[in-house]
């Protein structure tokens, strides 16, 4: 067990910091569709898409780790940029990547490790939240199409994107054994989007509709019997999501710091009271305690190749909650500044904030940690 960062890795996390700096800071300002896949193509060139996805695929092949933390670094320099890098290297694209067809990862994988395309991904429904299971949008093959009914919401990125991975029910059985994933172009007969509703951290979020939406049958990853393989590829978004909490509870924790050194009342800088001196030490443990718990889940992956649930959901509750408290903390060393939106911090914790909703509730993932050391059924549903 080794619990220091090898030189490789601060080498990656170093030159991840300066790519931003040289060639994308000036990128990150124009956030029209145009502007953000502009961005994304000039990651691709500094190779950071695709981190985790295979080599021979045009990924980089990174372990899940190592990707976390150039996720990390990156989302502490722009939220957009970090959202793309975890969007492209541990999103949807993992499933396709860890199931699909030679020529899906072909026609898949390899643009999106050029920048040329990104793919979103519907899992929810108005009726289906934390009971995903419960989803109903219908898939069925009809020649050579899939013909897709139903709706999903929460849904990022949809307007920046071209294709979504939509979880969808292959069966009549009503239960997790008909769920599959069919990759749904946004240019389909049939598919729809909203014009998006945007969440307090200023990112927008759409519905899809889909009536009768046919999408070419080679678009169907997984035709039934896989909630289980999805879900198990969705524990590595996860912890993308989680590494991105960890790069905005940084960055705030770090902004604190500082400005707890410049600020003087009383005639002397605020890092010489105690009360603030607690706040930073205690911001500071919960980092660095969040940061060991994601790593370690990620760490699970070199054994079977996919982040272990029971350890994923553990980083999940305690970062979701800890990059909160961090972001709180950072707003209060800063007074009445930290609140105002002249400061960073306040949209640094509308960042965080969600990510004790997305990716499945704290109180859902405390569920599957009860579950694993009870060793019992993890289901809600109500027994008949
Ligand atoms: C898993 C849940 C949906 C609970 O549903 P059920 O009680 O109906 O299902 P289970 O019987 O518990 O599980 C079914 C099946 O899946 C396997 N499973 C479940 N969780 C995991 C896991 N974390 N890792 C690996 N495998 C898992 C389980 O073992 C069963 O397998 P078998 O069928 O036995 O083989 C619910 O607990 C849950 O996770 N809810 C949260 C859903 C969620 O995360 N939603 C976020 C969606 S994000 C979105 O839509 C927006 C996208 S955006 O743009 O970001």
């Amino acid at each position: 067990m080794d619990f220091q960062l090898t030189d490789r890795q601060k080498e990656l996390m170093d030159a991840a910091k300066g790519a931003y700096e040289r060639k994308l800071a000036p990128l990150v300002a124009d956030t029209s569709v145009e502007g953000v896949r502009r961005l994304r193509r000039a990651m691709a060139e500094q190779g950071l898409l695709g981190l985790n996805l295979p080599p021979e695929h045009g990924g980089l092949g990174l372990p899940l780790l190592d990707t976390l933390l150039v996720i990390q670094t990156l989302q502490a320099c722009a939220p957009i940029v970090g959202g793309l890098c975890h969007r492209t290297s541990t999103g949807a694209i993992g499933a396709v990547a860890e199931y699909g067809t030679p020529d899906q990862r072909a026609r898949f994988v390899e643009p999106l490790c050029r920048g040329e395309i990104g793919i979103s991904i519907g899992i929810t429904e108005p009726e289906a939240g934390s009971a995903a299971t419960a989803l109903k949008t219908r898939a069925r093959i009809e020649g050579d199409h899939v013909v897709l009914n139903g709706s999903k919401q929460f849904v990022s990125f949809v307007n920046i994107n071209e294709f979504t991975l939509v979880y969808c029910r292959f069966g009549t059985s009503g239960k997790a054994s008909d769920i599959g994933a069919v990759i749904v172009p946004h240019d389909a007969p049939g598919f729809r989007h909203s014009s998006g509703t945007l969440n307090m951290a200023d990112e927008l979020l759409f519905e899809l509709y889909f009536d009768d939406c046919r999408v070419p049958k080679e678009n169907v990853l997984l035709d039934g019997g896989a909630f289980g393989k999805l879900i198990s590829v969705y524990n590595a978004e996860r912890l993308g999501s989680m590494a991105r909490m960890l790069g905005s509870a940084r960055a705030s924790y770090e902004y604190a710091l500082a400005y707890s050194k410049e600020r003087r009342q009383f005639g002397r800088e605020i890092c010489d009271f105690q009360g603030i001196q607690w706040m930073l030490a205690d911001m500071r443990v919960k980092l660095d305690a969040a940061h060991l718990l994601v790593m370690r889940a990620a760490s699970t992956a070199q054994v079977t190749g996919l982040p272990a649930p029971l350890e994923t959901s553990i980083a999940k509750v305690f970062t979701a909650k800890a990059a909160k408290e961090i972001c709180d903390d950072a707003i209060q060393v800063l007074g009445a500044n930290g609140y105002t939106k002249e400061y960073p911090l306040a949209h640094r914790y509308a960042e965080v904030r969600g990510g004790s909703i997305y990716g499945g509730t704290m109180q859902i993932h405390k569920n599957m940690i009860a579950a694993a050391i009870l060793e019992r059924e993890n289901s809600q549903w109500k027994k008949a």
